[in-house]
């Protein structure tokens, strides 16, 4: 039984005359222990995706679904009281920007207690000082960055420190939203290694989000692409990435200075995203794609099964991938 299981997923946004369609039709099963890279360009839907499983969209963000089960509990269909239960206990969500939600003037410890008891009212102060040392231990965070302030912390602490609080409850699933994005590439680069050894120590089934498919090859075992807020592609993500079998993976993947096949710098994809609020009828990469047929215009391919993975591509394994 898969750990998360998401069956035709759709978030929209309501605005005055009209709705984004943000994620659309989103099917996909994670397994204990995976960690998956949930990668697209800038307003593919990848961070919709992420707060409409965690219930915390925008007031004008709703989410449909035909099933969303954790651990098998259906989690779709649960009251906002008892989603609250199981939010940071099951699941949890680590975001780039929460180092910025914390206030200048306090010190670190008491205000992640403070988060902590808004979880869990009945968590002890020595309980939450035993169970952040560990996990700091972990991160290589020292023990007395607990009695800093948020300032005295850079951004790549800030990060671990953020990290250990989601994992407080040790929850089986954590999501980790553009968690490396605003770091520099070492920094980076020792937080990929600590998120390595905080999954094989506590068990851990992550989500990762993120645009830099780099950072998906360094850490994730599959990998998710989404592209306008539809899955084209998903698998293991050597797989993926080196043989991709949908023409847009096989653009992003180029379009990485290290990951090019071809070598040389940076190549863009051309062209933009449809409009979200009117998404065309065939494929959603048609407008950019260059191994378009005809029907493709009107005709929306399947997400099928494929040589041990999931593609939406008519010409999927055709192609030159
Ligand atoms: N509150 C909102 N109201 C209306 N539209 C929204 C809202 N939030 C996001 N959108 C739209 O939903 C789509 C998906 O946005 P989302 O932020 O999920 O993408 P993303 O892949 O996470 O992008 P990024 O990498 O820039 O964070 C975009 O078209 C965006 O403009």
């Amino acid at each position: 039984m898969p750990l998360l299981q998401m069956k035709n997923v759709n978030i929209n946004y309501r605005l005055k005359n009209r709705q984004v369609r943000a994620v659309r039709d989103f099917t996909l099963d994670i397994n204990e222990g995976d960690i998956v890279g949930v990668i697209g360009e800038s307003g593919s839907g990848k961070s919709t995706l992420a707060h409409g499983l965690m219930r915390i969209l925008p007031g004008n963000g709703y989410l449909e679904a035909s099933t969303i089960t954790l651990n098998g509990k259906d989690i779709l269909n649960i009251s906002d009281s008892e989603f609250r239960k199981l939010r940071w206990v099951e699941m949890s969500i680590v975001f780039q920007k929460a180092m910025s939600a914390l206030s200048p003037v306090h010190k670190i410890f008491g205000q992640m207690y403070d988060a902590i008891l808004a979880h869990k009212p009945e968590t002890g102060k020595e309980e939450a000082i035993k169970k952040l040392e560990k996990l700091l231990a972990v991160v290589n965070l020292p023990r007395k960055a607990l009695d800093m302030y948020p300032h005295e912390l850079s951004g790549g602490m800030m990060q671990r420190m953020m990290i250990s609080l989601g994992l407080i409850f040790n929850p089986k699933l954590v999501i980790l939203d553009e968690v490396t994005t605003a770091l520099d590439v070492i920094t980076q680069g020792q937080l990929l290694d600590e998120i390595k050894r905080l999954v094989k120590e506590f068990g851990l089934t992550v989500m990762m989000i993120t645009h830099d498919i780099g950072v998906v090859n360094e850490l994730c075992t599959k990998i998710a692409i989404l592209y306008a807020g539809e899955l084209l592609e998903y698998g293991d993500v050597k797989d993926v990435i080196f043989k991709p079998l949908n023409p847009y993976t096989k653009a992003l993947v180029e379009s990485h200075p290290d990951l090019n096949p071809h070598g040389g710098g940076l190549r863009g994809i051309p062209g933009t995203l449809p409009d979200l609020s009117n998404p065309p009828e065939g494929c959603i990469f048609y407008d950019r794609c260059t191994c378009r047929l005809d029907r493709c215009r009107e005709e929306k391919p399947e997400l099928r099964d494929f040589n041990n993975r999931k593609v939406k591509c008519f010409k999927a394994g055709e192609f030159n991938g």
